[in-house]
């Protein structure tokens, strides 16, 4: 049956198809899309699912012994097609079911089937050619069986082709995007951890300044926004960026979020020494204690994702801290703080705000560097730990992650700085990172939500680093000769995505949405297994 619309408008089918054994009532309102059914059986619960949510629909043969049993038996030929659509479960998990329906009229039948491809070609912002890398030894090793098992047969049900490559070396797939026909693709898919996701960013980021003519090594070029998304199928050791913007490490809900075609914008932050471009940070950059646990867990990389642990106990147990000055610009153009309760969510009104302010700002100033006099803040002092984390950070080992408030696009990193303290305090604030307790409510933590900063440490200061430091210009040395400092004599290392960087001395700058990824962001938890409650979709009917 097929409403009568004024003219112009799409017509809402509504049948009586057959589900199961049973009839139910199937509603398709194309003006809104959203196909919704009352299950005949299981309590006659409500599915609503937008059309956005679907991936596939076939034409279905039923086949023999479906069509022996109960009410089919009395028709000759029943014709059938079967919906694919993304279930959400609980904690952010997506599933791909299916329900097929059928009926006697075969018209009937092809109306639906019609109407719903229709409204699936509709959907302009899903790939349908994309370039795969996989790192076979990243994470367990299981990225090449993750990817078979459980992605590519997705990937094919909703019509997506790929070019694999399983990479033979580290940096195969950067140097392979600077070579590669890029235009032919509607995106990049990683298949790995943190470190792969790393590779593929620096190589698209960094195909996409070249073909810009901008210069890496100068950390004031304004960078060119790469348009091209990355997916990230986790198959790492911590998997934190896939983590903290679908809010799950699960291969299938990952590839279901490329498969829709979801856009998630992504600060990057710029990381140089001494005017030479070192490297490009979407999560973690750590000095002390998690640029520790990465260098000494490089070695146990046979270990596989327990090398943290093991390291991490390690890195815990010599409780080494640094010297150094810190220099930071707070970033006042956005709405948030690190100590707000709500965290960066789909939609994020901060993130919109600062996509505005980016978007008036490349108006006036088109792709021109406007210089920034903004004030610098500086701290100098011993740290266990310095981290600055472009987003939460949340990963499986530290579900809110280590900045919970963090936004995922709005132009700042958080700068949470760990001071000097006992073994047991710092314990404290570690267990915090994985619990529900507030990890910066310590006399030691403080946090700041910065637009760039610097740090040198005392020890490349003595040694007369000559990297730009505005700390030392503004207020000279400092714990020089310091008879009772017992600072640890060497340097830590910086954690960047986990990747070590070979220089101490660092000038960080965010750019606010530089990259995006084939994401939704973390949606608002659902209650349960259903799509959609029904209270919530009931207005749109
Ligand atoms: C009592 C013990 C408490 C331990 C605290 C645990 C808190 C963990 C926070 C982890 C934040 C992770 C930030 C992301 C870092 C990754 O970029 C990096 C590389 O990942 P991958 O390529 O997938 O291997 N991972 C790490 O640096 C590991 C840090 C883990 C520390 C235990
Ligand atoms: N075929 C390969 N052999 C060795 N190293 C590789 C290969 N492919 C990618 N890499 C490198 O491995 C590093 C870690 O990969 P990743 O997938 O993040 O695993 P993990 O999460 O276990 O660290 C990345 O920095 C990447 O450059
Ligand atoms: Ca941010």
């Amino acid at each position: 049956m097929e409403q009568q619309l004024p003219a112009g408008r799409r017509p809402r089918l509504v049948s009586s198809l057959g589900l199961g054994q049973r009839c139910c009532e199937v509603t398709l309102d194309q003006e809104r899309g959203l196909l919704a059914w009352r299950h005949p059986r299981r309590g006659g619960e409500n599915y609503f699912v937008p059309t956005s949510e679907i991936i596939a629909v076939e034409e279905t043969e039923l086949n023999k012994k479906q069509r022996n049993t109960g009410k089919w038996q009395k028709l000759a030929k029943p014709h059938a097609f079967t919906v694919y659509y993304v279930k959400k479960a609980r904690n952010h998990r997506w599933w791909c079911r299916d329900v097929t329906f059928w009926c006697g009229d075969e018209n009937l039948c092809n109306q639906w089937t019609q109407a719903l491809k229709e409204l699936l070609e509709m959907q302009k912002c899903r790939p349908k050619q994309l370039l795969v890398y996989i790192n076979p030894y990243g994470g367990k090793r299981q990225g090449k069986k993750i990817y078979e098992q459980k992605v590519a047969p997705l990937f094919s049900l909703a019509s997506i082709s790929t070019d694999v490559v399983i990479t033979e070396h580290a940096n195969h797939a950067k140097d392979n995007l600077f070579e590669v026909n890029i235009n032919k693709y509607d995106g990049v898919v990683c298949v790995g951890g943190d470190g792969m996701f790393s590779e593929v960013m620096h190589g698209l980021i960094g195909r996409m300044q070249k073909d810009s003519g901008i210069d890496q090594n100068n950390p004031k070029a304004p960078l060119v926004q790469c348009n091209i998304r990355i997916g990230i199928i986790p198959a790492g050791s911590t998997d934190c960026v896939c983590y903290s913007t679908v809010g799950i490490s699960d291969p299938v809900t990952s590839a279901l979020h490329i498969i829709v075609g979801d856009s998630q914008p992504l600060d990057v932050s710029s990381v140089h020494h001494n005017n030479t471009f070192l490297k490009y940070s979407v999560s973690l950059l750590g000095y002390g204690f998690y640029g520790d646990i990465l260098k000494d867990s490089e070695k146990k990389r046979w270990m596989g994702p327990m090398r943290y642990d093991y390291s991490g106990f390690k890195t815990f147990l010599s409780h080494h801290y640094y010297e150094g000055t810190i220099s930071f610009q707070p970033a006042k153009h956005t709405l948030g703080s690190p100590r707000d309760k709500d965290s960066c969510r789909t939609g994020c009104y901060i993130c919109k705000e600062s996509e505005q302010q980016l978007a008036e700002q490349q108006k006036k100033c088109g792709l021109k560097h406007e210089e920034d006099e903004e004030e610098w803040k500086v701290i100098k002092g011993k740290f266990l730990a310095i981290n600055a984390v472009n987003m939460s950070c949340a990963c499986p080992r530290s579900p809110k992650g280590l900045s919970p408030a963090a936004h995922l696009a709005d132009g700042s990193a958080d700068l949470i700085l760990v001071r000097k303290c006992s073994r047991f305090d710092f314990l404290r604030h570690l267990v915090r990172n994985t619990n529900q307790d507030d990890q910066f409510d310590f006399s030691f933590v403080d946090v700041y939500r910065v637009k760039s900063f610097q740090f040198t440490s005392k020890l490349s200061e003595d040694n007369g680093s000559n990297v730009t430091d505005i700390g030392k210009k503004r207020f000279g040395q400092f714990c020089r000769d310091h008879p009772a400092c017992c600072c640890n004599i060497a340097d830590s290392t910086w954690n960047c995505d986990g990747e070590t960087l070979d220089s101490s001395a660092i000038e960080v700058r965010v750019h606010c949405q530089l990259m995006k990824l084939f994401a939704r962001g973390i949606e608002e938890n659902c209650k349960d297994e259903a799509a959609y409650s029904h209270s919530s979709i009931e207005h749109l009917l």
